[in-house]
């Protein structure tokens, strides 16, 4: 299973961000983080900048929607080139309808989950997604640390995944670092979203390739 690191661009310079896309060529794909000061207390960025940095890179661009009402606003992240578009399931109305209609504008459809969130009652939907992404902090700010106790919950969503069959990603979002991604890695996570560890770097894409090392050693 190929392990993928997607640097968060919450933790990259906004005001530069083509030059800091441009320290981490090995990066897998670029992790978007959109939030509206509703669903957390944070705000970021919205359709303007992606429809910006669709115009700039190829990389696969993985929004991460931390918002209210993702059934409303999520598709039209989709339509603007987004390859991957992940809802939080706290958030929707209707998850199976906003995963069709993901898929439907041609995007992976990816459901996240909170710390607090359980994986089990959702274990229906699984074949209607290509992605999983469990937090391993609460969402809202990057550079956060890691909770350990959401491990349990990454090994139990790895085995669902497995019943299901099909090729669903498992990602991990919060506090991912060179201190915590081997055990992500054996809990059975492969997508990585690691923030402040990769822009918070010396060499940025030496971290990069560090990480998937690590990653790839554990797995
Ligand atoms: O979604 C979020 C935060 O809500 C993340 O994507 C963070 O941006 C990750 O940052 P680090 O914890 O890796 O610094
Ligand atoms: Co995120």
């Amino acid at each position: 299973m190929p392990n993928r690191i997607m640097p968060s661009l919450l933790s990259a310079d906004f005001a530069n961000l083509q030059t800091s896309i441009e320290t981490i060529p090995s990066a897998d794909a670029l992790h978007v983080d959109v939030m509206d000061y509703h669903f957390v207390p944070n705000l970021t960025i919205g359709l303007p900048v992606l429809e910006s940095l669709r115009k700039i890179t190829d990389k696969l661009l993985d929004l991460h929607l931390m918002i209210e009402d993702p059934d409303r606003w999520a598709p039209t992240y989709a339509e603007q080139g987004a390859e991957s578009v992940t809802f939080h399931v706290e958030a929707a109305h209707a998850p199976i309808r906003l995963a069709r209609e993901l898929r439907a504008r041609g995007a992976r459809a990816g459901m996240a989950l909170k710390p607090a969130t359980p994986i089990e009652p959702y274990a229906e939907l699984l074949p209607e997604l290509d992605m999983v992404l469990i937090m391993t902090v609460e969402p809202g700010f990057g550079g956060q640390r890691f909770l350990d106790l959401c491990l349990p919950k990454i090994e139990r969503t790895r085995a669902l995944l497995d019943a299901t069959g099909g090729d669903i990603w498992l990602q991990v979002d919060g506090g991912v670092s060179v201190e915590t991604i081997e055990r992500c890695a054996a809990a059975g996570a492969d997508s990585f979203v690691a923030g402040s560890a990769v822009f918070g770097a010396d060499d940025p894409d030496a971290m990069v390739n560090a990480l998937r090392q690590m990653a790839d050693a554990s797995s």
